[in-house]
């Protein structure tokens, strides 16, 4: 039976809630707000993909989207690094601000955005040289030469994303001999490099084998107090095990967001709770 949507039958084990982050009791009131949606609507030509949407995300925290396949998940997250700014038919309305600022004002440096906001997407996408010089990547742009601060900076990124003892010893090799799930923590390790304030995941693990998923499930699990984590997730098992708040979408609105375990336990709208108990997907 597919875990995904509409194949997914069972309520989330209250196991996998107590040993997640989302088992307490936290609400966004608690938090520390750093990006705020204020009625956000996103169309692509003359269909509106997001309908007024605004939401609080809280700073240093994991914050899953879920919802049924086109309900605008990816338009979201893309939303937050502009990179909807690359379809030419998308237009936006609204405000989207990250600490005060509007990330869409005419004078923003979209670049300097897009670092601070890096972005993974489903398929690892490793750029064609060395182990080391994908995590070096970023910081030889910002004009960095140092050999010995970039060794550092590599070496700190690929242990923070789980990976430099799996890779320590052929970081001259090309980044493609990686198996596809080492490539994915190679893709994050890339992103830590430049010392993003937000990482967006988008589906990070749905190409990957049971094993690397739970990898990176356990990586974002150990970045998630250090880095505001947006992920969008098609497999709510892994929105529970790796998040403390989640919204869920549907036809381009947020139906329900907040305390990720109150959202799966005691969902408040019954589109919710249908869409959780597998009645619809
Ligand atoms: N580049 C685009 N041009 C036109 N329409 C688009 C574009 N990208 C997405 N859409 C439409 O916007 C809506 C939301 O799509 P989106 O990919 O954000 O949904 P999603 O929830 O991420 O879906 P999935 O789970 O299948 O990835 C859909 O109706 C989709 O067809």
């Amino acid at each position: 039976m597919s875990e995904t949507t509409g194949g997914f039958n069972h309520t989330i084990s209250t196991d996998i809630l107590r040993d997640s982050s989302s088992g307490e009791n936290r609400t966004l009131k608690d938090e520390q707000i750093t990006i705020q949606v204020r009625d956000l609507k996103l169309y692509y030509g003359n269909d509106i993909a997001l309908k007024n949407i605004s939401m609080d995300i809280p700073r240093n925290r994991v914050t899953a989207f879920i919802g049924p396949s086109g309900c605008g998940k990816s338009t979201l997250l893309r939303c937050f690094n502009r990179m909807n700014d690359l379809i030419d038919t998308c237009r936006i309305e609204g405000s989207i601000t990250m600490d005060g600022e509007d990330i869409y004002r005419k004078q923003v440096d979209v670049a300097e955005l897009r670092r601070k906001v890096g972005m993974v997407f489903q398929k690892p996408n490793p750029f064609p040289k060395s182990i080391y010089e994908n995590v070096a990547y970023g910081l030889r742009l910002q004009g960095v030469r140092k050999r010995s601060y970039l060794d550092e900076v590599v070496e700190k990124s690929l242990r923070r994303a789980a990976l430099w003892d799996e890779v320590k010893d052929r970081l001259k090799e090309n980044a493609f001999g990686l198996s596809g799930g080492q490539q994915q923590r190679l893709v994050i390790a890339r992103a830590i490099a430049i010392q993003p304030e937000v990482i967006l995941l988008d589906e990070p693990a749905s190409a990957l084998d049971p094993i690397s998923t739970a990898k990176i499930e356990e990586l974002i699990y150990e970045l998630r107090d250090e880095y505001t984590i947006l992920i969008v997730t098609h497999n709510m098992q892994q929105a529970a095990r790796v998040s403390y708040y989640t919204a869920f979408l549907h036809m381009g609105e947020v139906v329900e967001y907040g305390n990720t375990a109150t959202l799966f336990t005691n969902p408040q709208k019954k589109q919710t709770e249908d869409y959780i108990t597998g009645r619809y997907g």
